[in-house]
């Protein structure tokens, strides 16, 4: 982190340790106090829901069983919280596994309905299961002891906001690491993350593992900070709480989830007292009538945009003044509020305060915290000498069938791909080429016959550890991590590079160092080679399509491929766009790497291939060299009809 970044975080973290002394009022201290153990909790959270893009309603519950780990720890045996921390992490981390099997088979509403039971079951488990939690009547459990002395509130608050700013190093850590590249990936594209050797199974586990960690260490100084435990308290109604302060904060983002936090436990107090409600809803109105302004001047958004949220808020303002008692309506406004953020502030008040902000500036502000490196020209965009025994069979197909329902895609289809060729592989649409490719690359399972790799079938394998073990692709559909930059997006292809651990991340240790630094320069080589180098700091959705499809290739070389699968990388591109795709092939070729090249482009197939398979209707109806296959009837045929 830069110096400059840094000085408001300590000028931050000076002041909430000095609060104790300013604030003699332990009511506040404690409200402050829950913010920040929530905070810990939506840290974990907003690895499930930002980064993985997952539904969780299951985390008031994970909060409940890691309070009760510490409580039951305590009730029945006595043990001090230097045991109580760690187990409520490492039971709720084990439940966060088991929830995390429904989210490898379901998404979105059925996952939230999933996770939802979940929660439901948990806190009935509380409630019946007296002989260990005591039910209903709730566990009782003093301050933690200080060398055998119970703490204080102040010191207690001063745990409490040292574990805070250790769980913001450790996730931001884990979420500029390999790993939380991997997580983002499978949210933009699962297949395409599986694509590229990141197996989606494994991170969605570890995700919640992880997630539900820092649930378990929250529910664990929850326990402490309140003093008393009860079933009641791990409702559904605070894990919707827990989402919306994801949401309304701001995903992604480590000040947005102190925002939410701070918004869930202070909105409802606010709501208690008609002045306070008065003057906060009148300075939000103040704030929003000035952006809009500003926003409006510097014509960056239209009267009508404005229009609603506008009147919205100057509405709640002016209520709050018409308003004799707020206690009817206390839940009217809390819904109301909630509505305007998360209707109108889709990235959460932080996101929007970001582009607001770049967008008043005219700023692009990098936002991922990550540097694209100076290129370093020693570093080749390729990092293994590959198997130069050109003319060796690298892959082979043999019958394969792939059968959906009654229609055959592929119909006893053999193929022998030649090792350093570009074998292209042609056909009418419809005809089965892409099947070929997601058979290739495990995606689909043959209904019958084998596809051997290198003399290895790799029919059953999964899509990762056939990436894994050289086989990489580009989709038809670029299938690009969207939210990411370019640069993480090839890093994601580099995953296989890093051998380093979750400790090894969290405490940032020289063989994790070593490894980012030698991805980051690849990363850059590569990006080089493909001459996207000025793009690297680009979200990727944002790139023209043909830097789209150049950035696909150079993400698939990173895996280090023996053999490449391009499918229509010549599709949508200009004539010059087409120029520089035949120099990127075929510079890649003779670094060694074979080829397997959809293509609908003829010019493309007859300048660059090697040998050509055509497909009809699922058949292989002719093999041969380009001219050759250009001049078989059947071909013909196929493409212009009788
Ligand atoms: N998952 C699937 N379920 C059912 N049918 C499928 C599936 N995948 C492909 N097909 C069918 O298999 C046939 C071959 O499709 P495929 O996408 O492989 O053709 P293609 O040669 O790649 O065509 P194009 O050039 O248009 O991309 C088509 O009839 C298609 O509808």
């Amino acid at each position: 982190m830069k110096s400059k970044s840094l000085l408001p975080l300590l000028i931050a973290i000076v002041g909430l340790f000095s609060l104790p002394f300013f604030i003699t009022n332990p009511y506040y201290i404690h409200l402050v106090e829950t913010i920040l153990i929530y905070t810990i909790l939506l840290y974990g959270l907003d690895i499930v829901v930002g980064y993985v893009g997952q539904v969780s309603l299951g985390h008031a519950a994970l909060f409940g069983i890691g309070s009760y780990t510490a409580g039951v720890l305590f009730f029945h045996f006595g043990l001090p919280i230097w045991v109580t921390l760690p187990a409520s992490i490492v039971v709720t981390s084990i439940f966060g596994g088991i929830l995390a099997l429904p989210a490898l088979k379901v998404i979105g509403p059925y996952l939230a309905m999933v996770t939802l039971a979940f929660g439901t079951i948990t806190q009935i488990l509380i409630n019946e299961m007296t002989w260990l939690t005591e039910g209903p009547l709730g566990i009782k459990i003093p301050k933690p002891d200080l060398m055998g002395v119970p703490m204080s509130k102040a010191e207690f608050f001063w745990l409490v906001c040292i574990v805070l700013i250790l769980a913001m190093i450790v996730v931001d850590r884990f979420v500029k690491s390999q790993m939380g590249r991997a997580f983002e990936a499978l949210r933009d594209s699962p297949v395409a993350c599986d694509c590229m050797g990141v197996s989606v199974y494994r991170y969605k586990v570890i995700a919640f593992v992880i997630s539900a960690g820092f649930a378990g260490l929250a529910g664990c100084l929850y326990a402490y900070s309140e003093q008393y435990i009860s079933p009641n308290t791990y409702n559904n109604e605070l894990a919707v709480l827990f989402l919306l302060a994801v949401i309304m904060g701001g995903r992604k983002s480590r000040l947005g989830s102190i925002l939410g936090a701070a918004i869930i436990v202070l909105l409802p107090k606010l709501l208690d007292d008609i002045n306070l409600f008065r003057i906060v809803a009148t300075t939000i109105a103040v704030v929003v009538a000035v952006g809009a302004a500003m926003a409006l001047a510097k014509k960056v958004t239209t009267p009508k945009r404005v229009m609603v949220p506008l009147a919205g808020v100057i509405g709640l303002a002016v209520f709050s003044f018409w308003l004799d008692r707020i206690s009817d309506w206390r839940l009217s406004i809390f819904g109301f509020m909630i509505l305007l953020v998360v209707y109108y502030l889709q990235n959460g008040i932080v996101g929007f305060a970001k582009s607001f902000y770049q967008s008043i500036a005219g700023k692009t502000v990098t936002t991922r915290g990550e540097k694209a490196d100076e290129i370093d020209d020693s570093v080749s965009f390729i990092s293994t000498v590959k198997n130069q025994n050109t003319g060796d069979e690298i892959l082979k197909v043999d019958s394969v069938l792939m059968q959906f329902g009654g229609l055959k895609a592929l119909n006893n289809v053999d193929l022998s791909i030649k090792r350093g060729t570009i074998h292209g592989l042609i056909g009418p649409n419809g005809s089965g080429k892409s099947t070929m490719m997601n058979v290739l690359t495990g995606i689909y399972i043959p209904t019958a016959g084998n596809v051997l790799y290198a003399g290895e079938s790799v029919v059953g394998k999964t899509s990762s550890d056939i990436a894994l073990s050289g086989i990489a692709r580009t989709f038809q559909n670029v299938q690009l991590f969207g939210e990411m930059t370019a640069i993480q997006n090839i890093l994601v292809g580099l995953h296989h590079t890093f051998k380093s651990n979750m400790v090894e991340i969290a405490l940032n240790l020289p063989r994790y160092k070593k490894e980012s630094q030698e991805a980051y320069a690849r990363a850059m080589a590569l990006l080089k080679f493909v001459g996207l180098e000025d793009f690297a700091n680009e979200e990727a959705r944002n790139l023209p399509y043909g830097k789209q499809r150049s950035l696909e290739i150079a993400r698939a070389l990173a895996l280090d491929p023996e053999l490449l699968l391009l499918d229509e990388p010549a599709a949508g591109l200009t004539a010059p766009d087409i120029k520089e795709l035949l120099r990127i092939i075929r510079k890649i070729r003779d670094s060694g790497i074979t080829f397997i090249l959809i293509e609908h482009h003829m010019d493309v197939v007859m300048s660059v291939c090697d040998t050509v398979s055509v497909l009809d209707f699922g058949q292989k109806i002719a093999e041969g060299k380009p001219a050759e296959v250009q001049a078989d009837e059947k071909v013909i045929h196929a493409y212009l009809g009788t």
